[in-house]
């Protein structure tokens, strides 16, 4: 049996990616959680993780040097890179949405969006027919309305806390966010039989998770 090597996203999504491995049968150590390493081998299943920023998972894959990848749908629609979609995993929901302060228009003339998302935001205004300008940030994106940076963010909500506690509201649902496995084309025509077979148990574990 050869090596798979899996892109793994630090962070939010990696302990429930490896919860849903083990549902799936894969025997994984349990210290994987607290390791600082970022190539973690597991030789007795023949896998290889790489512990990723999530927003570089899909560049890992595309480049082939992992098979597969664990990602965010908002990762994958903001990168738009040739990987395979495999599974939705079902896997920390949340969702990509406008907000705003609460009763406000978008300036007319220069309206302005502050975004971690440049890429799905510039497509959702274009198919409003909207012209906007991009003001691309890293993080806390809702202070950008707070502070007169821009007229509309475009982010992710989970709880809504953040919004709420900062008086913003939601103006538009763009798109719901879950975690996909994704594949190397190559990769997934070379060694098809093990990326089939973990596509299937985790499709099934999915299932389970779910029950
Ligand atoms: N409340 C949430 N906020 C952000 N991402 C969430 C949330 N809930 C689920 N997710 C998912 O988790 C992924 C982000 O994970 P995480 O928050 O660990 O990374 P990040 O903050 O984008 O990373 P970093 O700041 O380290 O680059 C998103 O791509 C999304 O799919
Ligand atoms: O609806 P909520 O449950 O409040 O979650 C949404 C918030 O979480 C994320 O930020 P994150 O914590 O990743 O911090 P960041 O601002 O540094 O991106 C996201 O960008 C929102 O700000």
């Amino acid at each position: 049996m050869e090596y798979l090597t899996i892109a793994m996203p630090k962070g939010r999504i990696f302990e429930e990616a490896l919860e849903l491995l083990k549902t799936a049968g894969y025997d994984l150590p349990n210290e994987m959680e607290d390791s600082r390493k970022l190539i973690v081998e597991v030789p007795s299943e023949q896998l290889r993780f790489i512990l990723a920023k999530p927003m570089d998972v899909p560049v890992y894959v595309e480049h082939g040097v992992a098979d597969l990848g664990v990602a965010g749908k908002d990762v994958l629609l903001e990168q738009q890179r040739s990987v395979m979609e495999l599974v939705d995993l079902q896997i920390s929901y949340c969702y990509m949405a406008t907000a705003g302060l609460p009763d406000t228009v978008m300036n007319d003339v220069a309206p302005r969006v502050a975004t971690k998302y440049p890429t799905i935001a510039t497509t959702f205004f274009k198919e409003k027919g909207e012209q906007v300008e991009i003001i691309e940030l890293n993080g806390s994106i809702e202070l950008a309305p707070m502070i007169g940076l821009a007229d509309r963010i475009v982010d992710i909500v989970s709880t809504g806390r953040t919004l709420k506690e900062n008086g913003l509201v939601e103006y538009e649902k763009i798109a719901d966010i879950t975690s996909r496995l994704v594949a190397n084309p190559v990769s997934y025509r070379v060694k098809q039989a093990r990326i089939r077979d973990m596509a299937k148990r985790l499709q099934q574990a999915v299932g389970e998770m779910q029950r």
